[in-house]
């Protein structure tokens, strides 16, 4: 998959010696990643391992005890929760185990929600919100609520929400983790080709080695710290290339 940073563009997002601790436990021992434009990093590692304690630091929604994340070159670990909150909602996007989507709300309106919690009238969200379900595959189910969908549509519906706001970086917990194999990979493929095609950067933790093949990058955290990184996104992003 070609990278589409520029050669000598600075990665998206980098996080320099981030520590977190929770009383004595260290959950973050000083961890340094960056990530490009069209990049997918699989985030592995045992059961508190610090997983979800880097990507919730990288994503904005708690801030480390030491180390800094920059997105492009903006500080965002020293910026206020209101600040981390709006960056949460305007250049990032999450996706989790189970999609959160609100039953009481059709398909639309549950892709249109982001676009109208940024400030867009109903009416105009609902079109791009419909164009982004039927990219994958769901048109003509629009109308359905949550509990009408088989949980892989529901999981496309999650994703084409977290997509229709295009963000820089989108994260995702363990995404298929509550759907069969084939399922899986199908929502895996539409979540890598989309996150290429927008040019932005996915961080996924994952349990599955074979979710973490099909990132164009894998670490891997012991007790806090990368044990393993299969590639230098700094030297590949420098040479405007992936592996
Ligand atoms: N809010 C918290 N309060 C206290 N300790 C915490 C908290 N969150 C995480 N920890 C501890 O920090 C360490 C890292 O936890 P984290 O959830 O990041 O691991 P993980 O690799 O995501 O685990 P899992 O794969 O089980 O989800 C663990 O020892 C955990 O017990």
């Amino acid at each position: 998959m070609p990278s589409t940073t520029a050669p000598g563009a600075p990665p998206m997002l980098t996080a320099r010696a981030l520590h977190k601790h929770y009383g004595a436990a260290v959950a973050l021992g000083g961890v340094d990643f960056a990530v490009g434009s069209g990049e997918s990093i699989a985030v592995t590692g045992p059961s508190g391992s610090g997983k979800s304690t880097l990507l919730h630091c990288l994503a904005g929604i708690i801030r480390p005890d030491a180390g800094e994340v920059r997105l492009y070159d903006e500080r965002i670990d020293v910026l206020s929760e209101r600040e981390r909150s709006h960056l949460r909602r305007t250049r990032f996007s999450f996706l989790f185990q189970f999609g959160q989507l609100l039953p009481e709300l059709p398909a639309d309106e549950n892709v249109a929600l982001p676009l109208m919690l940024g400030g867009m009238p109903r009416r105009n969200a609902l079109g791009p919100a419909r164009e982004r379900l039927a990219q994958l595959g769901l048109a003509g189910k629009e109308d359905r609520r949550p509990g009408e969908l088989s949980g892989g549509e529901a999981q496309r519906v999650a994703l084409a929400r977290a997509l229709v706001v295009r963000p820089a970086v989108v994260f995702a917990d363990e995404p298929t983790g509550a759907l069969d194999r084939a399922t899986g990979d199908q929502v895996m493929s539409v979540l890598l080709q989309t996150v290429a095609e927008l040019g932005a950067a996915l961080v996924v933790v994952t349990h599955d080695p074979v979710i973490a093949a099909r990132c164009t990058r894998t670490i891997e955290l012991v007790d806090g710290r990368i044990r393993r990184d299969d590639g230098s996104l700094a030297g590949s992003v420098r040479a405007g290339a992936t592996r």
